[in-house]
């Protein structure tokens, strides 16, 4: 039995427990005089609930799952499946996050889909009643029987235990597209990334790693296209951080995708987010630091910072066109770099040098997602800490 740590008095006790059958059922008790009526009322499970919600959006193949492992490692331990459950779990736990995959809930399976013409990113292919439910019940501390997609059957599997974690991250297709399920996240992201990128990165991964045929990439890219337009794409006027993911500007015509322009767009105005900035808060810059202390070979690195809107919102966007030679001197960028929300000084480099060989170590993909991750750290930690001060708050009054 899972016994929340949320009372209402020192009379009163709100545990949760979870049903043999799986199901939650939620028992409220007090260890006072039965007879007595509770001096206030019964708090359930949620009332003090301290999971934090992270919404990730983005299409397949398009850094998600690199950027989890980012974002794991900025709150330490290693992240895994859960022990001793189904081996195609998309589930990865580590000591504060747990990283649930959207794609557990499509309500129908491969062949589902293909009966019904449909594809994964139509929302009647997913079951967004039972996304918010679960969701909702995480945030506010009970757990779940959650579905498993098996991406290597295509079928829907029997159900896996999720508990309430310190950090719940749902990444996926549609994280912001129900409004019920949007007003659980109290952070999101949106991984831009565009088709000429979208189609290196695919042919890197599908030809080389899965034995796919350039052409079958291009189909599946090109049948994908309509509902990601309606569906997928619009999600990002809701995310309060977008990292845009485009071709070079620093060569011309380059067509290889090899070197990235990456735009970090950031909202202002977000709770427990300041954006980070470049030498002056709200100014607009332009800087190549390439020169003594930074190396840089063909093409350059140029960096851009400045306010602008999006999407009708007031944002900050800091871009970073070009890679690094040497990422060690990283710390050079990391120093004119402000509101980095780092622990210690040199601690994006650390981050970034730690692991070299994810895919985008030397650009600004790599670059802003550990930025992001660390900038979520501090979220977390700043509501952490508000709601710890609530109850000291509450009680002087
Ligand atoms: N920043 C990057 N730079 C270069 N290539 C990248 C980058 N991020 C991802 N890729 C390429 O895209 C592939 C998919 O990345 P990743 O597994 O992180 O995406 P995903 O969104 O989780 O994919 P899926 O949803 O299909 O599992 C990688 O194997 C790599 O080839
Ligand atoms: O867009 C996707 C999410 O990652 C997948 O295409 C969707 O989940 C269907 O998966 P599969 O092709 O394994 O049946």
């Amino acid at each position: 039995m899972a016994v929340c740590s949320a009372y209402a008095s020192p009379s009163l006790r709100t545990p949760c427990s979870i049903h043999p059958t799986g199901s939650t059922q939620h028992l409220i008790f007090f260890t006072g005089d039965p007879r007595r009526p509770p001096r206030r009322p019964p708090v359930s499970c949620s009332a003090e609930s301290n999971t934090v919600v992270i919404g990730l959006a983005a299409d397949s193949g398009c850094g998600k799952s690199t950027f989890m492992r980012r974002l794991t490692s900025v709150f330490g331990g290693a992240a895994a499946p859960p022990k001793g459950g189904n081996p195609d779990s998309n589930t990865l736990i580590s000591n504060s996050t747990t990283v649930i995959c959207l794609d557990d809930y499509h309500s129908l399976d491969r062949t589902g889909r293909k009966e019904q013409g449909v594809t994964a990113l139509d929302p009647r292919a997913n079951n967004f009643d039972l996304m918010y439910e679960q969701v909702k019940a995480l945030k506010e501390g009970k757990p779940v029987e959650k579905p498993i997609y098996n991406h290597v059957t295509g079928l829907l599997d029997p159900p896996e235990l999720i508990k309430p974690p310190k950090i719940l991250v749902i990444e996926g297709l549609h994280p912001m597209f129900d409004a019920r399920v949007r007003s659980l996240l109290d952070f999101s992201v949106y991984l831009d990334i565009s088709n000429e990128v979208k189609f290196a990165w695919k042919i890197q991964r599908d030809m080389a790693e899965r034995g796919h045929s350039l052409e079958s990439i291009k189909a599946s890219i090109e049948a994908r296209k309509p509902d990601f337009n309606a569906y997928i794409d619009p999600q990002k006027q809701y995310a309060d951080c977008v990292i845009e993911v485009l071709p070079t500007e620093l060569i011309p015509d380059d067509n290889e995708g090899k070197v990235l322009r990456v735009r970090l767009v950031m909202k202002e105005g977000v709770k427990h987010f300041s954006p980070v900035y470049l030498f002056d808060e709200g100014s607009t810059i332009s800087w190549i630091p390439c020169g003594r202390k930074l190396t840089c070979s063909y093409p350059g690195i140029k960096f851009f910072y400045g306010p602008d809107a999006y999407y009708d919102h007031e944002v900050s966007v800091l871009e970073m066109d070009g890679q690094f030679d040497r990422l060690d001197e990283l710390i050079y960028v990391e120093s004119h770099l402000s509101s980095l929300s780092t622990k210690f000084y040199g601690e994006v480099t650390q981050q970034m040098l730690k692991h070299a060989d994810f895919p985008g170590s030397s650009n600004g993909t790599g670059l802003f997602q550990t930025v992001v991750g660390l900038k979520i750290r501090d979220l977390f930690e700043q509501i952490i800490a508000e709601k710890s001060a609530a109850p000291v708050e509450a009680s002087k009054v």
